[in-house]
């Protein structure tokens, strides 16, 4: 009987440090389905009431005011009701709840009391949007879904690339036909490089040209030279290549005109001409100048040529994919022209709150605090807006250095030319000797 008994307390041990261990880091979505989600559910609707109460969404049947005999009596009224809730739904990543508003209640109301579901519920996060007008989903999300986000799949679209994965679990997608130009802002080992890495394997592929503009000396940009139709690792480079680029931008303008329509994507394949994407990695390199003439001049070039590629290329197929580690008036006064041209931000961890006000405040303020929240061990994790004007927290998939490598070497067959950007380039090369 003992060794039976030794036996079976063996393996009850085994299992709950084995077995719980491994459900504890793996959380799997049977685990949350099994047990997880009956406690939640359980909980949301225990403390729903409780919870409305506290946060001002009950609302009161009786007037807050009435008359006793000739006497107007003010005051709150007993018994508030809470606003009809659905029983949660289970997701595989938490719950959602559909809720229906009391009359004269808007979503912001719901907003304001997130952090309390949080607390209540005892869930990472709860998301408010409201779906239909009187209608609020509370998404709530068990535990942080980017800790280890799953490989989200895209359908393959020229200028789309595949960058990782959304908080909801659905793919985050950069299409730049969509949204033409982007803004991408992080401190000092927050991911951006990861995520241009990311953004080059992807459009390695397609019949795309890519420029880069890395004057950190070329450092990032400088791996994926094989796939790259021009490298400017200089102001001085950046200036006669975006230079080049907008002479380019006029002809494909003229060709526009002769062929009587108002953007490339309407020209017959033949006459189409390929689309470009400008990477700028530091943007900050290109603003700030050293205070001599010679240096203010370039950097006033840079500004006015990177706001006018901005202003005209989306139709053109000129795109401009723009990362720095802060973006503030600062730079200069051509920044804040520039931002507002680039439609799509993604903004990282960030070490000011002015930056994440730069990237995100002018689009969505809820974005700003989400984005502030971002710690420094949530590497590759960012806030990022999408092509509806909603944003969300996502995180890119881990590119390694090398892979990014070789996925550019081995698509270099596949460069286009861009004469006028390599002409200009030799001239400067010229010039230096
Ligand atoms: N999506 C991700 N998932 C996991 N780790 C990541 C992710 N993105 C980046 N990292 C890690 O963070 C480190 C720093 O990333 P990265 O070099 O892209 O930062 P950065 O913002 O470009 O920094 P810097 O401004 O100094 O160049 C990388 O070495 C990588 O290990």
């Amino acid at each position: 009987m003992g060794p039976i008994v030794l036996a079976f307390a063996l393996a009850v041990l085994a299992w709950m440090f084995v077995v719980g261990d491994l459900v504890r880091r793996h959380r799997p979505v049977w685990h949350w389905y099994l047990i997880g989600y009956p406690v939640a559910a359980w909980r949301v609707v225990f403390t729903w009431r409780r919870v409305a109460v506290l946060n001002d969404l009950a609302v009161s049947r009786l007037p807050a005011r009435t008359l006793v005999g000739h006497l107007l009596v003010k005051g709150d009224p007993v018994r508030p009701v809470a606003p009809r809730c659905s029983f949660p739904r289970a997701t595989p990543m938490g719950l959602t709840l559909v809720v229906r508003l009391h009359a004269g209640q808007t979503p912001a109301t719901y907003l304001k009391a997130a952090d309390a579901f949080v607390h209540a519920w005892k869930v990472h996060a709860v998301r408010v949007t409201s779906p239909e007008r009187g209608l609020v989903l509370l998404t709530a999300m068990a535990s942080d879904p980017l800790e280890r986000p799953g490989l989200a799949t895209a359908p393959a679209e020229l200028l789309s690339a595949l960058i990782g994965a959304l908080e909801t679990g659905g793919a985050w997608v950069m299409n730049l036909r969509l949204v033409p130009h982007w803004l991408i802002v992080g401190a000092t080992r927050s991911g951006k490089s990861t995520l241009l890495a990311r953004l080059i394997t992807q459009l390695a592929t397609q019949r795309v040209a890519l420029v880069g503009v890395d004057c950190k000396g070329g450092m990032e940009l400088g791996l994926f030279t094989a796939r790259l139709s021009a490298l400017a690792t200089c102001r001085r480079e950046a200036v006669a290549v975006l230079a080049a680029l907008v002479v380019d931008m006029q002809d494909r303008m003229s060709a526009c005109r002769s062929a009587g329509v108002r953007s490339i994507w309407e020209l017959p394949d033949k006459l189409r001409p390929v689309p470009v994407v400008v990477l700028v990695d530091e943007i900050a390199e290109l603003y700030l100048s050293d205070g001599t003439r010679e240096s203010k001049a370039e950097a006033e070039q840079c500004s006015t040529l990177l706001l006018r590629l901005a202003q005209l290329g989306a139709a053109l197929g000129i795109h401009l994919v723009v990362a720095g580690q802060r973006v503030g008036s600062d730079l200069g006064p051509g920044v804040t022209a520039l931002r507002a041209q680039l439609g799509g931000r993604i903004c990282h961890r960030v070490n000011d709150p002015g930056t994440a006000e730069m990237t995100l405040g002018d689009l969505n303020k809820d974005a700003v605090a989400v984005a502030q929240a971002i710690t420094a061990a949530e590497r590759g994790v960012a806030v990022c807006t999408g092509p509806d004007g909603g944003w969300s927290r996502a995180r890119s998939h881990l590119t390694p250095t090398d892979e990014a490598v070789a996925t550019a070497r081995k698509y270099s067959a596949m460069t286009p030319e861009l004469p006028l950007v390599t002409r200009a380039l030799v001239a400067l090369e010229g010039e230096n000797k």
